[in-house]
């Protein structure tokens, strides 16, 4: 379903990425980690459509990735991109583009109803329905994303692409969180893309995770050589030499391997 063959990347002289060549089946959750600046959201940017490619080229059902943006893929950053002087409701509303087809910003008749409803249920399945008229102010920093969540899925895409989503929330709400994720994903048999910087997270999650690193390096050139994906593998596969062995590439100062799997 998605294929990326050959892929590389730079910005001006530096080589962020190169030689990428990965197949991606429609319903995987693929976790991706790698050392910071390595180019993981750099990639992602480029599954979105917002970044373009440098070389090679990236498919999905065999036909170029649209270079912006569409309906079918769906993006949570870790920084939370609420409009933050809309209501929750509102704002899952307004991420679906109802909005924008009234020149008075409102809905009428049957369609604001029609949207007021699937925008309702979506955020029963987060887990907002009892905050629907707060403002993001009011919300705690695991209902923001859950608020984000819901945007990102109310235009029902088949990708979703997670940023480090969780990244800044305490460790009872990522547990909370990754339920979530988990339930979605299997609900709307999502295919999901997951930049994590832990890498238990990334085991527990996905069923596939890929380490990007750098294969070649110049001490003369620091950029002159760009990330790929060095490991690859199923989840379920792992040894626990081979989990440390990552760990320490990444720089996680987990000690142990993880003992959940999401299968
Ligand atoms: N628009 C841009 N112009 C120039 N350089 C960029 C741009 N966007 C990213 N970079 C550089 O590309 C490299 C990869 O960035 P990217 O954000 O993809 O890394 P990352 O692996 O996601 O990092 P982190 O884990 O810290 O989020 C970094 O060196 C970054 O400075």
């Amino acid at each position: 379903m998605i294929e990326a063959k050959n892929i590389w990347k730079s910005y001006g002289d530096a080589v962020i990425l190169e030689g990428i060549n990965i197949t991606v089946q429609e319903g995987e959750f693929v976790t991706l980690v790698g050392t910071s600046g390595c180019g993981k959201s750099t990639f992602l940017k480029m599954l979105l459509g917002t970044e373009s490619i440098s070389k090679g080229s990236l498919l999905l059902d065999g036909k170029p990735i649209p270079s912006e943006p569409g309906a079918d893929r769906g993006i949570v950053f870790q920084q939370y991109s609420v409009f933050p002087h809309m209501t929750v409701l509102d704002n899952v509303i307004a991420a679906k583009g109802f909005l924008k087809r009234s020149l008075t910003g409102y809905l009428f008749g049957k369609e604001a109803k029609a949207a007021r409803a699937e925008a309702t249920t979506m955020l029963e399945e987060v887990g907002l329905s009892h905050a629907l008229k707060r403002y993001p102010h009011e919300l705690s920093g695991g209902m923001k994303q859950r608020l984000a969540i819901a945007q990102a899925l109310i235009a029902k895409p088949r990708i979703l692409l997670l940023d480090e989503p969780f990244g800044a929330l305490d460790p009872g709400i990522r547990a909370d969180m990754h339920k979530l994720v988990l339930k979605l994903w299997r609900e709307y048999k999502l295919t999901v893309f997951m930049v994590t910087h832990d890498l238990k997270e990334g085991f527990y999650l996905g069923t596939r995770l890929w380490v990007f690193d750098k294969l070649r390096i110049d001490e003369q050139a620091p950029n002159a050589y760009g990330a790929t994906i060095t490991y690859d593998l199923s989840v379920g596969e792992m040894a626990s030499d081979l989990y440390q062995e990552i760990n320490d590439k990444v720089g996680q100062d987990e000690q142990e391997p993880p003992t959940e799997t999401s299968a």
